[in-house]
């Protein structure tokens, strides 16, 4: 007997060590998303760590299904169709949503936060207390609009302190791409080995003095860098050209009339830097010199040209994507009322029929994703009261409406609830290469949106919205379908009827 244990006692040791070495070695995720860092009570509206949501329509890569979701210690442990799970008997534990959609929460891979420096624009509490109001479980901070901007390793720095015990939803940080660490690689080099998940860059002038454009070669040199982190380079995609009417310089032309803002950026514009960015991606594809990097163009307007060179550049397999936003989706230049300036961004709104044409893009695939670029300012800077499009800040706010103005809109042209779910949470999820979020699977944190998509509802002041200087919003005033029940991240029941949890527990993500 002694002898069989002396035999056995070994090998049973290197066979726990292995154990051991191997749940350490995939529990690594961990570390970059602590679950719990607050008591629960403080984080969420729940008791509970392990429970059951269930619903007749659970959004899942398979489809919709009439079924359940279990949530333990922040992550997905089972999806499984009816009521729970067999031989469950707390029933207290079972959250029952009825016909409530149950879907994963959005991610908002473009939202300007401007804090540090531009808090009163906007910062980290509003806009993730907005985001979770809107069931947008993730957002990706822009580098920009904040002060100073993230271009550095020192500057990613101030954002994530500025950031720290203030997030109610997961936030990841796009670095920025500028001349100065486009032409001294290592500073880019420092920046995304400090976690930036890729950078942002503009092909025209961004309207931050600390921001300045790049130039197609700052762009190649940076991808250079990029395709070695395998992360994307995220482009604002209008370059100045001379046929845009340069009505500041017009003394003819009425600055409260939207039809002037809109004829001095012209969808030729959008063209001219697409055109540049496909002769660059043709070698982010696979075999090519920059394989590893990926270009996406950010807020796409224009449904014409433009979205013909992106058609041709992805079926000749470039690494490249695409993103529009709600407002494009939602309104057109011919419904801009005179003096309106809430409704200013760039590049601008365009036509009924662009609009319609993009639609159709997103419809049938060749739009792979939706953004809001949330970017708000001040009243002084909106400039309402004037009216004025050519001086007013160009910047729609919009955070908390995403997902009611995109199935508003997106149900008449016949977007279903499994298009919208990969629009703005799978997709997004991808281009930011944020593992284990964007679907609703075992292993996946639960970060999930319970909404009510025929429940309608006035954008008025009674309404609860939590998005700075809210009443600047182009969505204000409007009725809307689609209402936000709960949202939950990580497991976390962050937002309900109007409230949020006592504590910001959202966690910073940092690609390794
Ligand atoms: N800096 C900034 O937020 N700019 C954004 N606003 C807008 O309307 N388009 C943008 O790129
Ligand atoms: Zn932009
Ligand atoms: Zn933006």
């Amino acid at each position: 007997m002694d002898q069989f244990v002396w035999r056995v006692l070994p090998l049973l040791t290197i066979l726990i060590s292995f154990f051991v070495f191997f749940y350490f070695q995939n529990s690594d995720t961990a570390q970059l998303y602590p679950i719990i860092k607050l008591p629960r009570n403080q984080c969420s509206l729940l008791p509970h760590h392990h429970f059951w949501i269930s619903s007749k329509r659970i959004v899942t890569p398979q489809g919709i299904i009439s079924g359940s979701v279990e949530i333990n210690e922040g992550r997905i442990v089972s999806v499984v169709e009816g009521y729970g799970k067999q031989g469950q008997s707390k029933q207290e534990e079972i959250i029952d949503y009825g016909d409530a959609v149950i879907m994963p929460g959005l991610i908002d891979v473009h939202v300007h936060l401007d804090e540090p420096g531009r808090t009163e624009w906007e910062g980290f509490d509003t806009g993730t207390r907005a985001a979770a109001a809107g069931g947008v479980t993730t957002v990706v901070d822009m580098p920009l609009n904040n002060y100073p901007t993230t271009v550095s390793k020192e500057t990613l720095k101030l954002k994530l302190d500025a950031a720290e015990d203030k997030i109610y939803v997961d936030v990841g940080f796009w670095g920025g791409l500028v001349p100065e660490n486009a032409l001294n690689l290592t500073i880019l080099d420092e920046l995304l080995s400090a976690g930036v998940l890729g950078v942002k860059s503009f092909m025209c002038p961004s309207g931050i003095n600390d921001f300045p454009m790049t130039t197609i070669d700052h762009i190649k040199a940076g991808l250079s860098v990029l395709a070695k982190y395998k992360r994307p380079i995220v482009v604002h995609s209008e370059l100045v050209q001379d046929d845009g009417n340069d009505s500041e310089h017009d003394d003819n032309r009425d600055p409260h009339d939207y039809l002037t803002y809109l004829n001095t950026r012209p969808p030729s514009w959008e063209e001219a830097a697409i055109r540049q960015l496909v002769g660059v991606s043709k070698d982010t594809g696979i075999g090519g010199s920059l394989e590893g990097a990926h270009i996406h163009i950010v807020h796409l307007s224009d449904s014409s040209a433009s979205l013909d060179l992106i058609k041709e550049a992805k079926s000749r397999g470039d690494s490249i994507s695409v993103e529009t936003c709600p407002h494009y989706l939602a309104f057109t230049s011919e419904e801009i009322p005179n003096g309106d300036t809430r409704f200013k961004c760039s590049p601008p709104i365009r036509d009924a029929q662009n609009k319609d044409k993009l639609w159709e893009a997103v419809l049938e695939g060749h739009i792979d994703l939706l953004t809001t670029d949330h970017s708000p300012t001040v009243p002084e800077l909106k400039l309402l009261e004037e009216g004025d499009f050519l001086k007013a800040w160009g910047g729609i706010s919009s955070l908390q409406f995403n997902l009611p103005v995109t199935w508003s809109y997106g149900k008449k042209y016949g977007l279903t609830i499994e298009q919208l779910s990969l629009l703005w949470s799978k997709r997004p999820a991808a281009l930011a290469g944020i593992e284990s979020k964007g679907t609703i699977e075992v292993g996946n944190h639960a970060d999930i949106v319970v909404w009510q998509p025929e429940q309608e509802f006035d954008l008025d002041d009674n309404y609860p919205v939590f998005i700075k200087h809210y009443e600047l919003s182009a969505y204000m005033g409007s009725r809307l379908s689609g209402k936000v029940l709960d949202t939950y991240v990580r497991g976390n029941l962050v937002f309900k009827d109007g409230k949020h949890a006592p504590s910001a527990c959202g966690v910073q993500i940092l690609a390794t």
